[in-house]
């Protein structure tokens, strides 16, 4: 059976995975349909309404009506008083009773299930760091322009709008100023405003020129920031809210000195992902690519060799294609995607796992004897790598979110000294490739100028431990941003304990003093 990740409680994540997509588009669709009924039943109110003025008009004229009605008799009296003094009473009910309270109900019921402000922010912060490290401008990708391509979609002002706000609440004043200017793009590209729509669920040019006056105060852009302020007056001169605001901003940056807010614009993130992610490093190949069936890994590679593409010798990284079928990977993911809880990651000095920024994706572990496909997979490993996979960590299969990413790091643990003293590490990764990525999501290893995107099927193979054991510094890696699709892994930490007969230590004299300098 699947193994739980942690027995602890965690967020549900929308924006860590985007497996979750389809579940919130369906409950958006049971949303819409029940806004519908809403519709439906308010205007059934409307004609009920509407069909007893009808009746009451008719009895009016006819009580009025001389001809007709030449003296009031006691009958009509009568009449008239009692309609008068029940019927109105019932319509006063009628008026007071909420039409299709039912479809409100059902609302609020569902309310629960809708991601929460914490997954509007996790969401905010894939875009940001993605736009980051593809240096993707706010207007290109409120746009639909991604990183060079561009979709046939895009974002509406009150998209802009909230990039705005989640970044003036970072202090991140020169980004939320180019979201909120790609905010007033956008409102010119929709043509009709209809205003009490807009109010309620989009935004304005006031709404935004406001926000943007209240950026660049903090830019001490004075010039600017009055200008938008008088601009968004312009548009409705009445606000006395916005006039004492106005007013507020024009002492502040008349009246203070020219200091800067505090600004986190250009503090860089923490082991933050470089260039390479679009695969366009201009550094040239130490090796010139070439590929191979591989016969010899293991005797039963002599019956079915395995195609294998060399991507580094040293350290030795390798792609093995085609070993997964679209089956396998298809029945993996369908089988795992309802057990899938946020990724978590140990924190040494916290003794803790924790779900942090820097890997945002869902993942779950699986036993290697799971079933047929863990266990064939598991033997084909060790035929690939001639490695002992018994001495390794249970599979993690694991799918990214939005913007998805996982910062770089070593997957090894240990420090040199504490590995030789006992503890197993973790030697070498496999990391299988269950999908295919339309755009983003390379694996990127910074220090060898190498980004190999996912292809479905595939196994892409590396040591972290040198041929001594100790740490490679080198094959430090990280999983890029995605930008379209959903990426599917499954990695497998291979421990350096139990591979004393496939891999001893091997000195192979003084390691040449690489730079591991910056990337
Ligand atoms: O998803 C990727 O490309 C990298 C994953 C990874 O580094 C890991 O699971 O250790
Ligand atoms: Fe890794």
């Amino acid at each position: 059976q699947l193994v739980e990740n942690y027995n602890f409680t965690l967020p549900k994540g929308f924006a860590r995975s985007v497996i979750n997509m389809d579940e919130l588009l369906h409950l958006e669709d049971d949303l819409a349909f029940n806004l519908e009924q809403y519709v439906e039943a308010l205007s059934q109110k409307a004609n009920t309404i509407r069909m007893g003025i009808q009746e009451m008009t008719t009895r009016y004229e006819e009580r009025i009506e001389p001809e007709l009605n030449p003296a009031w008799n006691p009958f009509n009296s009568y009449s008239l008083i009692r309609h008068m003094q029940a019927d109105w009473m019932m319509w006063q009910l009628y008026m007071e009773k909420p039409a299709g309270q039912e479809n409100l109900d059902s609302l609020n019921s569902k309310m629960l299930e809708l991601p929460e402000h914490s997954d509007l922010k996790d969401a905010a912060e894939g875009i940001r760091r993605a736009q980051k490290i593809y240096n993707m401008s706010a207007s290109d990708v409120a746009k639909g322009l991604l990183d060079g391509v561009q979709y046939n979609a895009s974002l509406t002002a009150r998209d802009c709008l909230e990039m705005g706000r989640y970044l003036m609440n970072q202090t991140r004043w020169i980004k939320a100023k180019e979201w909120i200017t790609a905010g007033m793009q956008a409102l010119t590209r929709i043509d009709d405003h209809q205003p009490e729509l807009q109010e309620l669920t989009g935004t304005s040019k006031v709404e935004l020129l406001t926000t943007l006056g209240q950026v660049l105060v903090k830019l001490n852009m004075s010039e600017a920031a009055l200008q938008a302020y008088q601009a968004a007056l312009k548009e409705s001169p009445y606000d006395a809210k916005l006039l004492q605001e106005f007013r507020l901003a024009e002492t502040e940056l008349l009246t203070r000195p020219a200091i800067h807010d505090s600004s986190q614009d250009d503090i860089p993130d923490a082991h933050d992902l470089p260039n390479c992610c679009s695969g366009r490093c201009e550094l040239p190949r130490k090796l010139r690519l070439y590929c191979l069936y591989n016969t010899t890994a293991s005797s039963f590679l002599r019956l079915a060799p395995i195609k294998m593409e060399i991507l580094s010798l040293d350290p030795y990284i390798v792609l093995f294609h085609d070993v997964v079928s679209p089956r396998k990977m298809q029945r993996i993911r369908a089988e795992t995607k309802p057990y899938l809880i946020p990724s978590t990651t140990y924190n040494p000095h916290l003794n803790a796992y924790r779900v942090i920024n820097s890997r945002t994706s869902k993942s779950v572990w699986l036993e290697w004897d799971m079933n047929n496909d863990t266990k064939e997979l598991t033997i084909m490993l060790e035929d690939a790598t001639s490695l002992n996979i018994n001495s390794s960590e249970m599979f993690q299969v694991m799918n990214y979110g939005v913007g998805g990413l996982f910062n770089i790091h070593a997957d090894s643990l240990l420090t040199d000294e504490e590995r030789f003293i006992g503890p197993a590490d973790r030697i070498a990764t496999a990391l299988f490739y269950l999908s295919d990525v339309p755009q983003g999501g390379g694996t990127v290893f910074p220090y060898l100028n190498l980004t190999v995107f996912p292809q479905a099927g595939s196994v892409l193979f590396w040591y972290n431990l040198d041929t001594r054991g100790n740490e490679d510094l080198s094959t430090i890696h990280g999983g890029c941003p995605v930008i379209v699709g959903s990426k599917w892994v499954m990695s497998k930490w291979i421990y350096d304990m139990g591979q004393e007969f496939r891999k001893p230590c091997y000195d192979l004299g003084t390691p040449q003093n690489k730079d591991f300098g910056t990337f």
